[in-house]
C-alpha cells in the first residue's frame, strides 16, 4: 500500500513530467488563462524567438483589468496605456490563434469568473494565469495558481511550468454558518487567524462541514483569497455540488465523457490519514460578519467590534505598521465599527462578482434607497453574470435603490480604469485587497461580504447584517 496522499499530492504527481535531485520539477499545465496586463511581453518573447503557442486549445484570453465599465465602452478606451494593453491582447490572440473574448463579447469578464463559467476550469487540472487570484479555480479541486510574465511565456511555449512542491496545509472549517455570515467572512476570519504570511510555502486545502455546505460561488470566494493568506494555492475536493455546477457548461465534457470524468473526479480527495504539515481549525458557527479596518487583509474584526488599539501589540515593527494603517485609514482606536461612515460602495471583483453575490445584494436592498451620502456601484463579474442578473430582474432592484449598474470587469477592485476612489474616500468593498492606494490614490478600503456592503450602502455606515430588516 502506498502512503496516504493529500489532494494536492495527487494532482501534483499526476502532472509531474520531470523531477531533479534538488526538487526542481517540471509540471504539465492543463489550462492557461491570459489577460491583457501580464501577457504582452510573453507574446513578444514568442515573436522574437519565432515560437508558437504550444496548445492554443488549452489557452483562453480575455480583457478585464483595463476595460471601462461604463455603458459607452464600445466607443473605446481614453487612457492610452490601458487602450494599448487591450488592443495588444486582441492582436496577440489573433496572431497566436488563441480564443479571445473582447470587451464586446458577452462571455467577457474577469478572468477568474469566466474560466469556471465556460467549463474551462475542471477538477484535477493544473491551471495557471499571470494573475495572483488564479487560486480561485482551486474551488473545483484543481491546482491553480498565479505565475509571472516570464512563466506565462514559458507556459505559452511549452505547456509546462518549472515549480518546486509546496507544503500541505489543512484549514478545517466545522460547524454551520449563522444566517448573514458568508464565505467571505470565513476567508477573512482565516486570514485574520493565520496572517498574510501564514500560508507562505503552503498549498491550502479547505475542508469541513461549513466548506462542504457552500455553493461553488462561495467556494470560489474562499479559494480566491488564499493568496491574501500568503498561500501558493487553495483547493477544495470536488463533490456533487461541483459536478452539478459543471454540467452543461460550454466546454465541460458531456454524456458518456462526463460520466467518465465524474468517476475520476470522485477520486480527487485527500486520503484518510494523509499528512498535513500544518492544520488550522475554525468553527463556522461562531463567526460574525467581518469588516477589515486597516491596510492589510489580516486587519479584520467583527462588525460588533471596535477599531483595535495598536499599542496593545507587543512587537514594535508590527505596532508601528498598524498605527500607520490607522492613520492612513483615518480611524481612531476604540471606534465602534458600526459608527464608521462610508462614502462609496463597490460590489464586484473575482472575489464577489458572481450571480449568488448579486442575489444576496438584491435581497438586502430591495425596496430600499442608497444613503444620500453614498455613491454605490455594482459591477458584474462577467457578461454572463450580467445577463443572468438582468433575467432575474436584479438590475431593476439595484437601479431603483440608486445603485450604478455597470459593465463587467475588474473595475474598482484595483482602479486600473476610471472607477476609482478619490483621496480620503472610504469604501465598503467586496473585493480582496485593501492595500494603500489599491482602489485609488489615498482611497480607504474596508473589505466585507456582499450583503454587508449592500447594507452599508443603504445605512451610510457599517451595520450588522444579522440585525437587518
Ligand atoms: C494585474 C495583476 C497582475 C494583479 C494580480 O496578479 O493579482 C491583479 O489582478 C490584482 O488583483 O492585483
Ligand atoms: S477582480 Fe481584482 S483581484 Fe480579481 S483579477 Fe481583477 S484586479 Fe485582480
Amino acid at each position: 500500500m502506498s502512503a496516504p496522499r493529500t489532494l494536492y499530492d495527487k494532482i501534483w504527481a499526476d502532472h509531474l513530467v520531470d523531477e531533479q535531485a534538488d526538487g526542481t520539477c517540471l509540471l504539465y499545465i492543463d489550462r492557461h488563462l491570459v489577460h491583457e496586463v501580464t501577457s504582452p511581453q510573453a507574446f513578444e518573447g514568442l515573436r522574437m524567438t519565432g515560437r508558437k503557442v504550444r496548445a492554443p486549445e488549452k489557452t483562453l484570453a480575455v480583457v478585464d483589468h483595463n476595460v471601462p465599465t461604463s455603458p459607452d465602452r464600445h466607443l473605446g478606451i481614453k487612457n492610452e496605456e490601458s487602450r494599448i494593453q487591450v488592443e495588444q491582447l486582441a492582436i496577440n490572440a489573433a496572431e497566436f490563434n488563441v480564443e479571445y473574448y473582447s470587451e464586446n463579447d458577452k462571455r467577457q469578464g474577469i478572468v477568474h469568473i469566466i474560466g469556471p463559467e465556460q467549463g474551462f476550469t475542471l477538477p484535477g487540472m493544473t491551471i495557471v494565469c499571470g494573475d495572483s487570484h488564479t487560486s480561485t479555480h482551486g474551488a473545483f479541486g484543481s491546482l491553480a495558481h498565479g505565475i509571472g510574465t516570464s512563466e506565462v511565456e514559458h507556459v505559452l511555449a511549452t505547456q509546462t511550468l518549472i515549480q518546486k512542491k509546496a507544503k500541505n496545509m489543512l484549514v478545517q472549517v466545522d460547524g454551520q454558518l449563522p444566517a448573514g455570515v458568508t464565505a467571505k467572512d470565513i476567508v477573512l476570519a482565516i486570514i485574520g487567524e493565520i496572517g498574510t504570511a501564514g500560508g507562505t510555502g503552503y498549498v491550502i486545502e479547505y475542508a469541513g462541514e461549513a466548506i462542504r455546505a457552500l455553493s461553488m460561488e462561495g467556494r470560489m470566494t474562499i479559494c480566491n483569497m488564499s493568496i491574501e493568506g500568503g498561500a501558493r494555492a487553495g483547493l477544495i475536493a470536488p463533490d456533487e455540488t461541483t459536478f452539478e455546477y459543471i454540467k452543461g457548461k460550454p466546454r465541460a465534457p458531456k454524456g458518456e465523457a462526463l460520466e467518465q470524468a465524474i468517476a475520476y473526479w470522485k477520486t480527487l480527495k485527500s486520503d484518510e490519514g494523509a499528512h498535513f504539515d500544518r492544520v488550522v481549525k475554525l468553527n463556522a458557527a461562531e463567526l460574525p460578519p467581518i469588516v477589515s479596518w486597516g491596510s492589510s487583509p489580516e486587519d479584520v474584526i467583527s462588525v460588533q467590534g471596535v477599531v483595535p488599539n495598536p499599542d496593545e501589540i507587543p512587537e514594535e515593527t508590527k505596532r508601528a505598521s498598524k498605527w500607520r494603517a490607522l492613520d492612513y485609514m483615518g480611524l481612531k482606536p476604540g471606534t465602534p465599527i458600526t459608527e464608521i461612515n462610508i462614502d462609496r460602495v463597490f460590489i464586484g471583483s473575482c472575489t464577489n462578482g458572481r450571480i449568488e453575490d448579486l442575489r444576496a445584494v438584491a435581497k438586502v436592498v430591495e425596496g430600499k434607497t442608497v444613503a444620500s451620502t453614498v455613491n454605490a456601484m455594482i459591477v458584474p463579474g462577467s457578461g454572463l453574470v450580467k445577463e443572468q442578473a438582468e433575467q432575474e430582474g436584479l438590475d431593476k432592484i439595484f437601479k431603483a435603490a440608486g445603485f450604478d449598474w455597470r459593465e463587467p470587469g475588474c473595475s474598482m477592485c484595483l482602479a486600473m480604469n476610471d472607477d476609482r476612489l478619490k483621496p480620503g474616500e472610504r469604501c465598503a468593498s467586496t473585493s480582496n485587497r485593501n492595500f494603500e492606494g489599491r482602489q485609488g490614490f489615498k482611497g480607504r478600503t474596508h473589505l466585507v461580504s456582499p450583503a454587508m456592503a449592500a447594507a452599508a450602502a443603504i445605512a451610510g455606515h457599517f451595520v450588522d447584517i444579522r440585525e437587518w430588516n
